[in-house]
């Protein structure tokens, strides 16, 4: 199960991040912003990270091969539902089934990065799991949506966002002829050129309003130099000198 996607009709809400006059759209509104150079010390904890793209480009996709392919190094965060578990599924390891009441409080308490709902059951992903995953002492990578870019910006998360864009529409359409897509109304279902459409638009979208934050680019045009570009990113991050908010470095009561 995706979280929180635009084609599945669910809400997300934002972490209080986004929502507190105090940070919140702080770094979106502002022009500039204090960075300093900064080296991840190999005892540090490991920085999320955080993938984000249009709805349909591969995100998912892209996030589980690079952890089934290194399941000993990176790691995702285990979401929070509110739906009945399957007989196959265990809390704590395809999801922590919560009531709605508990769900409703961590939720008041802004205890999710995001959250949203989807066939009247609430899903998301809580701070808590991402930090029980870098605590394991993997690197966590998840999805997000551009709501919650504040939310991952922090000194603990300290997030590597890697946007993945499509490739020209040439070859969009080209390297899709035998994928499936999930949309609203159909699970799996060949792309059509609005999809196409759909996601040039939405991705020139995100790209003008928050490419300020994206400190690497993938364009998805051959998955599997994708996913090689994606692994050789996601030690990057945790491996080479990165230019990070200097508030990262130098807490403030507000970082
Ligand atoms: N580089 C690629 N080449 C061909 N097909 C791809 C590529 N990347 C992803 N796909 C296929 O595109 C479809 C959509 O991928 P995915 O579900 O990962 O998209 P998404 O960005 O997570 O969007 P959504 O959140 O809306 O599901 C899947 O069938 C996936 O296998």
């Amino acid at each position: 199960m995706r979280l929180c996607r635009r084609r599945s009709h669910s809400t997300i809400q934002p972490s209080c991040y986004t929502r507190c006059p105090s940070s919140c759209h702080k770094a979106l509104n502002c022009p500039y912003e204090e960075v300093v150079r900064y080296q991840r010390h190999p005892q540090d904890a490991h920085r999320l990270i955080a993938l984000l793209g249009p709805s349909g480009v591969g995100v998912n996709k892209l996030r589980r091969r690079l952890i089934e392919m290194n399941p000993n190094i990176f790691q995702g965060a285990v979401p929070h539902t509110t739906r009945a578990p399957k007989g196959y599924e265990e809390s704590g390891r395809e999801y922590h089934f919560t009531s709605r009441e508990i769900f409703d409080n961590m939720a008041y308490n802004n205890r999710f990065l995001e959250y949203g709902e989807y066939k009247g059951n609430l899903y998301g992903t809580s701070i808590a799991s991402v930090r029980e995953v870098l605590n394991s002492g993997k690197i966590c990578v998840i999805d997000i949506e551009p709501n919650s870019i504040q939310a991952v910006r922090s000194h603990e998360l300290r997030a590597y966002i890697i946007y993945v864009k499509p490739p020209p529409p040439e070859r969009l359409k080209e390297t899709r002829r035998d994928s499936y897509i999930t949309t609203s109304y159909y699970v799996n279902r060949p792309f059509k050129d609005e999809d196409f459409q759909e996601m040039e638009e939405d991705a020139q979208k995100m790209e003008s309003d928050f490419c300020q934050f994206f400190d690497h680019v993938i364009v998805n045009d051959e998955q599997q130099d994708s996913c090689v570009q994606l692994l050789a990113a996601a030690r990057k991050a945790q491996d080479e000198p990165q230019w990070v908010p200097a508030s990262w470095i130098r807490p403030t009561a507000e970082s």
